[in-house]
């Protein structure tokens, strides 16, 4: 996670020995010579890069939003192209692209920043899209109080281009929308025309 704080999972940190032995496990059972140069560091690496994907884990995303700040705007404000990198949980396969939050404040806003690490904070575990969208409207809704709120999340799926039906370059768009973005569709389009390229 970038910023002031680098979150790990701590839970893998507490089992890495354990973690290392099973990867090795499986790449044995894959084929593999666990005892070749290019492999031998592979078990810690692969627990090393699950402390950092599956780091949402060790974060409350209700939390992250925490410091808010008194302002009487309320009009819309769009945090958009945050990237973002998660897996899915049928494959534990990464799926990747962006997100776009759209919400209008009620007496309450929060730091940009913040938006960036409630992102990381919900997709950086074994997720499936539609959840991180739904799951970064209801935590906003939660926190923030606003009067309206919409989510726009594309990704591509691994598991749909390296596996399975092979669709490389097929996206999915998933959205949420809570208060005032139900209601009006002129908002809708407004929020949608300010997030395209
Ligand atoms: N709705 C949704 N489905 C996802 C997501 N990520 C992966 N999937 C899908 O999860 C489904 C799991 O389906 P299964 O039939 O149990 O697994 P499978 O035999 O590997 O499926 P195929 O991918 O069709 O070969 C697949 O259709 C994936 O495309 C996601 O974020 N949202
Ligand atoms: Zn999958």
């Amino acid at each position: 996670m970038a910023g002031k704080k680098d979150y790990v999972n701590s839970i893998v940190s507490n089992n890495r020995e354990q973690i290392e032995y099973h990867i090795k496990e499986i790449l044995s059972l894959i084929g593999e010579n666990v005892d070749r140069e290019g492999l031998f560091e592979t078990p810690a690496r692969v627990t090393r890069m699950y402390e950092e994907i599956f780091a949402g884990y060790d974060v409350d995303p209700r939390d992250v939003l925490g410091v808010t700040f008194d302002e009487q705007h309320e009009e819309l404000v769009i945090v958009k192209d945050i990237v973002y990198y998660s897996q899915c949980e049928h494959h534990m396969a990464p799926f990747f692209g962006k997100v776009h939050i759209g919400y209008i404040p009620s007496g309450k806003i929060a730091g940009l920043s913040k938006f960036a690490r409630l992102v990381d904070a919900i997709t950086r575990r074994l997720q499936v899209q539609e959840r991180i969208t739904s799951q970064i409207a209801d935590i906003m809704d939660e926190v923030l109080r606003p009067n309206g709120i919409m989510v726009v999340v594309d990704g591509e799926h691994l598991c749909m281009c390296a596996r399975g039906v092979k669709k490389y370059g097929s996206k999915t768009v998933t959205s949420a929308v809570r208060g005032e973005f139900r209601k009006s569709s002129a908002l809708r389009s407004e929020f949608l025309s300010l997030i395209k390229d």
